[in-house]
């Protein structure tokens, strides 16, 4: 059972920015014994539903969503785009934008760029033992203030998502001894508390699966300036983090199903490839 103090509660809130997420914690904290929302373990898909599959789907998000749907609501899904830096998630989302009845959300980067003059994505990687947190604290904030803004159309495709952020780049840090541990413990409890406390729908996983070396092709033709002193190396490491979390399912909890979409093509056969499973994308997540 969750209960928490409601004036002890509210000093800290005072402080968070987001007012989305601010709502959300406030709404938490009123409910004592609220249920745990957290991730379902659900499997991966490629190309193809099973029926057992869309059976399990389909009656999971129908008791989740008969107690939060009130009489004449809409239903509403949620699609995240997962993929490694550079795989070509936001190409995606700028080639699904164009559908109708569909908003897209993409990952809060300018703002990790600059919050209130400062760059901690830029810190991060000149020194991540000790911006790693600092960095990852305000994407965990960002992330959720995403998932819980209000939708404008019935159908969400979001980049990324807080499970991604946590599952490939926190952990990779806290693995590769570049986070301490007190750090990673710090954010581990925040997230917990988050996933426990809070519902964050996410309806399809769309994996756009490439290989390190295309990344890294794509990353150096992009030319962030922050991401000039990303190697080969790092991009493997977050690769087959990607791989045991979303293909085999061995790491961590799969919140959604997942549908893999190859993804090391030119563009002009990824938008073919988008058109193909267009219905698979968009009725999946129904
Ligand atoms: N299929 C593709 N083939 C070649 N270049 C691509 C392809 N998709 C995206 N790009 C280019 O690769 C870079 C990274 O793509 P982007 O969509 O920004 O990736 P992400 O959002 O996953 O970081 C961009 O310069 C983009 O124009
Ligand atoms: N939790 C996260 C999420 C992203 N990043 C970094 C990785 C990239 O340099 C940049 C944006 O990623 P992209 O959309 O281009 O794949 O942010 C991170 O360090 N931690």
């Amino acid at each position: 059972m969750f209960v928490c103090s409601a004036a002890g509660c509210w000093t800290s809130l005072c402080r968070i920015s987001a007012p989305g997420v601010r709502a959300a914690l406030r709404a938490a904290c009123r409910r004592p014994g609220a249920e745990p929302a957290g991730p379902c373990g659900r499997s991966r898909l490629s190309g193809s539903w099973t029926q057992h599959q869309q059976q399990q789907h389909q009656q999971q998000r129908t008791s989740t969503r008969r107690k939060l749907l009130r009489p004449g609501e809409e239903k509403k899904s949620v699609i995240c785009i997962e993929g490694n830096i550079a795989s070509g998630k936001t190409t995606c989302l700028e080639y699904f934008s164009k559908t109708s009845n569909l908003e897209v959300l993409t990952e809060p980067v300018s703002k990790w760029r600059n919050i209130q003059g400062h760059n901690p994505l830029a810190l991060m990687y000149q020194d991540p033992v000790r911006w790693g947190l600092t960095l990852q604290t305000y994407v965990q904030l960002t992330m959720l203030d995403r998932h819980l803004s209000t939708m404008s159309a019935p159908v969400r495709m979001m980049e990324r998502s807080i499970y991604s952020a946590k599952y490939i780049f926190v952990e990779n840090l806290y693995r590769s001894g570049k986070m301490p541990e007190v750090d990673f413990a710090v954010l581990s409890e925040w997230f917990d508390w988050i996933t426990s406390n809070i519902d964050i729908p996410v309806d399809l996983i769309v994996y756009l699966q490439t290989t390190p070396q295309t990344c890294y092709e794509r990353l150096t033709q992009r030319c962030r300036e922050e991401e000039k002193v990303i190697p080969l190396e790092y991009l493997e490491t977050i690769h087959q983090l990607y791989e045991d979390w979303l293909i085999n399912q061995m790491s961590f909890k799969v919140p959604a199903p997942v549908l893999v979409i190859p993804a090391n093509h030119d563009l002009q056969k990824m938008l073919h490839q988008y058109e193909e499973h267009r219905g698979k994308i968009l009725m999946g997540s129904k």
